[in-house]
Formats: C-alpha cells, sequence, structure tokens
C-alpha cells in the first residue's frame, strides 16, 4: 500500500456529507481499489453545531475553509461550498498556490474562472477535477477527457437541469401550471439557493459551456451561450406540444461551425417517443456525437446526494490512483478562444399566438409568415378564451433569424393580444 491520500472537505451539505458517508462505508473497498487509504484530514462548513446525517467528530474542524485549504495534512482539497465567488473560489485558488490538488462539483465556479483556474492549476503543477459539475452522477466529463479521446467530437446536447426537467415533467403528468409546481419544487428543495439558475437556464448553461470545452478544445465561454429559462412555459404549451406528439424540454446544445461556437440552453420540442422526450423528473442525458465512436447517449440522475457524491468519489479515487488529466483535457494554453456564433442550423418551430378575433387575423399573420419565407407546416385554432383565439403554428423548416424577423413584424397586424411563443422543434436521432 502506498501513502493515504488526506482529503479536506470544505462543505458539509447534501454532496459533502454524501461523499463522508461513501468513504466510510466503503473504507475497504476504496483502498483496495487505489492501493493506498482515504483518508479525511479535516472538515469545514459554516456551522460546527449543526446537525449532520454522518459522524464528523473523528476529523479535525475547521471554521474557515482557507485554513483548511492551506493545512499541511491535506493532500486534496475537497471544494463542495458552491458560489462562483466568494470563499469557494478564494478556497480553491489557495489550495492550488499551496500545493493541493483539486477536486469540485462547482460548475458556476469553472463556468465562469475555469481557463484561470486551469492556467493556476498548471502552473503550480495540480489537477483540478469536476465529475460531478456536469449531469451530477453521470460520467461524462471522464467520458469526454478519457474515453473519447482518440475523437473529434462534432455536436453535444442534452438535458443537464435536474429541477426544470422535474417541473416540466411534473407539469404535464399532473396538469398543474408552472406556478404551482415551482412551489412545490421549492418545497421539495430542488431549487438552488438562487432558483433562477435553475429556471433561467444559467445552471444548465454553466454545464454546457463545460462540456463544450472540453469538446472543441477551446476556453470556457459562458457568455457565448444564447440562454433561455422555462418559466415562460405555459401548461398550454406543454398539452398542445403533446397534442402534437412533442415534449418540451430545456435543451442544451453545443457544436462548432464554420461561423464559430454555437452554444444554446432554450426550452424546445423533441420527439415525445425519443429517448430525450422520455425523460422523466430529475434525471439527465447527455447525448455526444463523434467521428469513430458515432453517437453515445449517457442517462442518469444529474442530482442528489448519492448519485454526485458517487461523481466526487471518482475523481478522489483517480487522484489516488494517480491519474492525471488536464483540467479541460488538454493543456489550457493550447485552448483556443472560440468565436462566438448565433445558432444559424434550420429548424421547424412551433409558435403559440393569441388572435384577436376580428375577421382576416389568421390570414394577416400568414402573410407576415410569408414575408418572412417561413412556411406553416401544421396550424390549429382552438376554442377561444376570453375574446382571442389560440393558434398553434408549426412551420416548416427555417432560420432562427427569419422567426426572430417574424416575431418582430407580428405586433404590427395589430391583430396580437399577447407576446407570441415560440420554440424550436429540435431533430433529435438518439
Ligand atoms: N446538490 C446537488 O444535487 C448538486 C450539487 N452540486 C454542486 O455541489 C456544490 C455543493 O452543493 P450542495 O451540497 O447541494 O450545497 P449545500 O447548500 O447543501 O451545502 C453547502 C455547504 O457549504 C457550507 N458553506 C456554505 N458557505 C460556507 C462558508 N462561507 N464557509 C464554510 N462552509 C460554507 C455549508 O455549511 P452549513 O452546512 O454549515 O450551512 C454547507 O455545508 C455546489 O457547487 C453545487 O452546485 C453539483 C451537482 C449536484
Ligand atoms: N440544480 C441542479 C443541481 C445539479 O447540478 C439541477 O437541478 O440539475
Amino acid at each position: 500500500m502506498s501513502a493515504p491520500i488526506r482529503l479536506g472537505i470544505a462543505g458539509l451539505g447534501t454532496v459533502g456529507i454524501g461523499v463522508v458517508k461513501i468513504i466510510q462505508k466503503h473504507a475497504e473497498l476504496l483502498s483496495a481499489r487505489c492501493g493506498c487509504e482515504i483518508v479525511i484530514s479535516a472538515v469545514s462548513a459554516r456551522d460546527r453545531r449543526k446537525n449532520r446525517d454522518a459522524d464528523v467528530s473523528g476529523y479535525a474542524w475547521v471554521d474557515d475553509p482557507l485554513e483548511l485549504a492551506a493545512r499541511d495534512d491535506v493532500d486534496v482539497f475537497v471544494e463542495l461550498i458552491g458560489g462562483d465567488h466568494g470563499v469557494a473560489r478564494e478556497a480553491v485558488e489557495l489550495a492550488l498556490k499551496t500545493g493541493k490538488d483539486v477536486v469540485t462539483a462547482n460548475k458556476a465556479l469553472l463556468a465562469m474562472h475555469g481557463q484561470e483556474l486551469a492556467e493556476l492549476a498548471e502552473e503550480q503543477g495540480r489537477v483540478i477535477r469536476f465529475e460531478a459539475a456536469v449531469a451530477g452522477g453521470i460520467p461524462v466529463i471522464k467520458t469526454m477527457t478519457e474515453s473519447l479521446a482518440g475523437n473529434r467530437i462534432s455536436r453535444i446536447m442534452g438535458v443537464m437541469n435536474g429541477t426544470c426537467n422535474y417541473i416540466l415533467t411534473r407539469m404535464e403528468s399532473a396538469g398543474l401550471p408552472y406556478e404551482t409546481v415551482f412551489d412545490e419544487a421549492r418545497r421539495l428543495g430542488y431549487l438552488e439557493a438562487d432558483p433562477q439558475l435553475d429556471v433561467g437556464g444559467i445552471d444548465a448553461a454553466h454545464k454546457l459551456a463545460i462540456l463544450s470545452s472540453i469538446a472543441f478544445g477551446t476556453r470556457v465561454a459562458f457568455d457565448g451561450v444564447e440562454i433561455e429559462g422555462i418559466e415562460r412555459i405555459s401548461i398550454d404549451d406543454i398539452h398542445r406540444a403533446a397534442d402534437m406528439g412533442y415534449r418540451i424540454k430545456l435543451l442544451g446544445v453545443a457544436q462548432m461551425t464554420a461561423r464559430g461556437l454555437e452554444q444554446r440552453m432554450s426550452p424546445c420540442l423533441v420527439p415525445a417517443d425519443s429517448p430525450l422526450g422520455q425523460l422523466q423528473g430529475g434525471t439527465n442525458m447527455v447525448v455526444i456525437e463523434a467521428d469513430s465512436v458515432g453517437q453515445l447517449v449517457l442517462r442518469g440522475a444529474g442530482a442528489g446526494e448519492g448519485p454526485t457524491a458517487s461523481a466526487v468519489m471518482s475523481d478522489i479515487v483517480e487522484l489516488a490512483r494517480k491519474v492525471r488529466v488536464p483540467v479541460f483535457g488538454q493543456p489550457a494554453g493550447s485552448l483556443t478562444r472560440a468565436q462566438p456564433a448565433r445558432t444559424a442550423v434550420p429548424a421547424a418551430y412551433y409558435l403559440r399566438l393569441a388572435l384577436l378575433d376580428k375577421p382576416g387575423a389568421l390570414a394577416k399573420v400568414a402573410a407576415v409568415l410569408g414575408d418572412a419565407g417561413i412556411s406553416i407546416h401544421r396550424m390549429r385554432q382552438y376554442d377561444h378564451q376570453g375574446g382571442t383565439a389560440p393558434v398553434l403554428i408549426v412551420t416548416h423548416k427555417t432560420t432562427p433569424e427569419a422567426i426572430d424577423h417574424a416575431i418582430a413584424e407580428l405586433p404590427r397586424t395589430g391583430v396580437i393580444a399577447a407576446e407570441p411563443v415560440e420554440l424550436r422543434i429540435e431533430e433529435v436521432q438518439s
């Protein structure tokens, strides 16, 4: 057996306590697999007196995560506090500067400061591992950095926020409005401390930006992600999408094109019978398309104590085995700056309009679409609701630019009673 690998764990919440439990439960198994013991030297959290779901009394307690990061009896600093600034960032930087490797589940930190941190880690001869940061228990980071190292990746897409998927599937299965299910998700403890990170698509966009960097050898470019959340999705949209054989998912897509790096995270319609359409509750799915392997589909729990701690442990075991992978799969200095590009790939679109009940209203809408070069594939008018006529249109494939132009022109018709909802219909072969 080699010398033990000594951990300092900062953050004893859902994920931190999950990690402590695995280390306590599987001590022998882990030693056998790593060829060394994994020991916890010290832990840190805000409130020492808090009742925790695991016994941490056998570890040194440190109030200040910075003190923990600098300790001599720590080889690996495990950051499970969260947040892209403040103590989490400072402690990670200090840990690297004082010669520790870092394991973290903090997608916000990596999406916002991944490049600087990767450069700092390399300067110090250290590594940062973050399997848990994207899609919880799904081993997508190792799949991309290690298993697919011999491939050129062309596209990544997926459902990467369990809370949004829970809200959307629950709205459909229970027939409940967005606001009711949002409150339910809050009561169940699913939402991030700032719920906007989840429902605004930001958390999922952080994850997509991290995956793009690994896939395309580019610096993490969170600013380049086109982001739209799920707040404006109504139960009507969900029912009407279902009528036409679709489900609505908060879908992330990233691909490198001749114009630059397209990254978008937005609610899309996907075929209800596709694996993405079938995804229920908090489950995540990541689809990777690459030249040699073809298409890979990874599916599993995207959050929660066990799955997330499982991913954190995989990083700790990797370091204990002395496997050292560059932070984003290649040296930080070789990552290029991607030119951000707006999505231009044509797609069919779903449009939900509330029209004033006037003669010629539909004709005016059809004329705007026609003038924008958009052809209508399917159209349905539903029963009048308080003097307006709900109309649903599915277009033939068209460009995002044409749709934006048409949406901007529609108010000029004088027949639009409410802001139109437009959703892309994503072709998914998986
Ligand atoms: N929960 C999940 O399913 C997933 C979480 N993640 C990521 O994992 C990380 C941790 O998440 P999670 O466990 O859910 O978060 P929690 O809110 O459950 O836990 C956060 C922990 O950090 C401690 N903490 C907060 N501020 C400080 C501070 N200033 N000094 C010391 N300790 C502090 C808290 O202390 P105290 O307990 O005393 O309040 C708590 O123990 C985040 O980056 C999150 O995004 C990633 C994937 C899934
Ligand atoms: N808030 C995140 C947690 C896991 O990253 C989600 O719902 O997916």
